[in-house]
């Protein structure tokens, strides 16, 4: 039986285990031939797999691991139903995250409940392994247990290494919590080591991510030539893994027009934040790209603005919500208090020249990131910040190079 996915078909043969958890191997190309065969034993998250809970990273490593069998034409992905929450099921993975909530990381959570920090045992994914004549992988984990349990039951590992992908601000814990508390080992064995590429961590460029009781984190980040123009960025790894860390992305009109950014994650594995747009008289065109419907968007417009188009833009998915009018087209504080109310914890703005110059001159921008593009009269004109006159003064610089990159960062201090 064959599934179709955006990654490509996959040859699908479903075992139930002795306690009727149905295990379902995606398989792509021979898998009983000669040589290790790529494969992942992904534990089923339910939170993270379907909904893109970023409380964890599953979904992101699920749909990679797909991602990846499919480039290499011969592989599989065994999706293993019943080991939710680490073999504790769902309702007491939710329990554990009341615990998380109040301070617990994620083996406390599940030990203050009396329950083990890891329930999963790999042995019949091991044999279903073995039922579809795989002999040996290259495990695509980093979770010593999940090699040890295919060992002990026939299967060779022959190499392994995590799929890594960019820390959110909301899983970073978690995904440390992994590495220091519960084993997790560095990748070994030669081939797969040099398949993944490290994950950019972008954690220091954003400080310490704390948002306020009326507004989120904001993080403005801009490039500029050396000469202090405002310039373009080419898509960066850096600049979407910056985004893979936010809750939401910001851009104003302007921008949708003059750049028709897509604003989503794609060069790091990572989830897409929520994308918001301010357009006063949403005048931005239906078909830019920040309205596809490949990540969540909500538009920001003046009250009164063009009904027919708002309708038109909810019809199609996007959310639209009136704000009054500020002294810089809208009101910024009424915005990112209203992004706050929806949950939004942190926010990076990316543009353009006025919605920086807003940002700053309204005082509420608490961490800068500014790229330096290696060159000199360019670009357009520097960042303005209009009537504000009084001296922001910057701290805690961290400073990011790689190649020929050079990104500062800064935490804003209020005058
Ligand atoms: N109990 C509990 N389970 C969690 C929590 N977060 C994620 N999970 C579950 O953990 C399982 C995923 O396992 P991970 O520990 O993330 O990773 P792993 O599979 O052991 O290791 P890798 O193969 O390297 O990804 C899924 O079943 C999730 O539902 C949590 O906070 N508490
Ligand atoms: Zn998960």
């Amino acid at each position: 039986m064959v599934i179709p996915t955006p990654y490509g078909e996959f040859n699908t043969r479903v075992f139930e285990t002795a306690q009727g958890h149905p295990y379902l191997a995606l398989i792509k190309g021979d898998v009983a031939s000669d040589g290790p065969v790529l494969a992942r034993l992904h534990s089923e998250c339910l939170t993270g797999d379907v909904l893109g809970s970023l409380r964890c990273d599953c979904g992101v490593q699920l749909r990679t691991a797909l991602r990846r069998v499919a480039a290499e034409g011969r592989g599989v992905v065994l999706y293993l139903t019943g080991q939710e929450g680490r073999g504790i099921g769902l309702v007491n993975k939710l329990r554990a995250y009341v615990e998380q909530d109040f301070g617990a990381d994620t083996v406390d959570a599940n030990l203050r409940l009396g329950l083990p920090a890891d329930r999963r045992d790999y042995a019949d994914a091991a044999h279903v392994l073995g039922a579809i004549g795989v002999r040996a992988v290259r495990l695509m984990s980093n979770n010593p247990a999940k090699a040890e349990g295919l060992r002990a039951n026939g299967i060779k590992v022959e190499a392994m290494a995590a799929i890594p992908t960019s820390a959110h601000h909301r899983n970073a814990g978690y995904l440390s919590t992994k590495a220091n508390r519960m084993g997790h080992v560095a990748p070994t064995g030669d081939e797969l080591a040099e398949l993944p590429e490290a994950p950019v961590d972008v954690s220091r460029l954003l400080g310490d991510i704390e948002p306020r009781d009326d507004r989120p984190y904001v993080v403005l980040s801009y490039a500029q030539t050396v000469d202090g123009r405002l310039a373009e960025r080419a898509g960066d790894k850096v600049s979407h893994a910056l985004r893979a860390a936010s809750d939401a992305v910001l851009v104003g009109a302007e921008t949708v027009e003059r750049d028709d950014p897509r604003l989503t994650v794609r060069l790091v594995a990572g989830a897409s934040p929520l994308r918001v747009v301010l357009d006063p008289d949403l005048g931005t065109t239906p078909a830019a790209r920040v309205f596809a419907d490949d990540a969540a968007t909500t538009v920001y417009t003046a009250a009164g603005a063009d009904g027919e188009r708002a309708a038109a833009l909810r019809a199609s998915g996007v959310g639209v919500r009136e704000m009054p009018n500020g002294p810089d087209g809208l009101d910024l504080g009424a915005v990112l208090k209203d992004l706050r109310a929806e949950g939004v914890r942190s926010v990076l703005v990316e543009g353009g020249a006025g919605v920086i110059g807003a940002a700053l001159a309204a005082g509420v921008v608490d961490r800068l990131v500014v790229a330096m593009a290696p060159s000199l009269g360019a670009g357009s004109a520097a960042v303005d910040m209009g009537r504000a006159t009084e001296e922001l003064r910057l701290t805690n610089r961290c400073a990011y190079i790689a190649g020929e990159d050079v990104i500062l960062a800064w935490d804003v201090q209020k005058p």
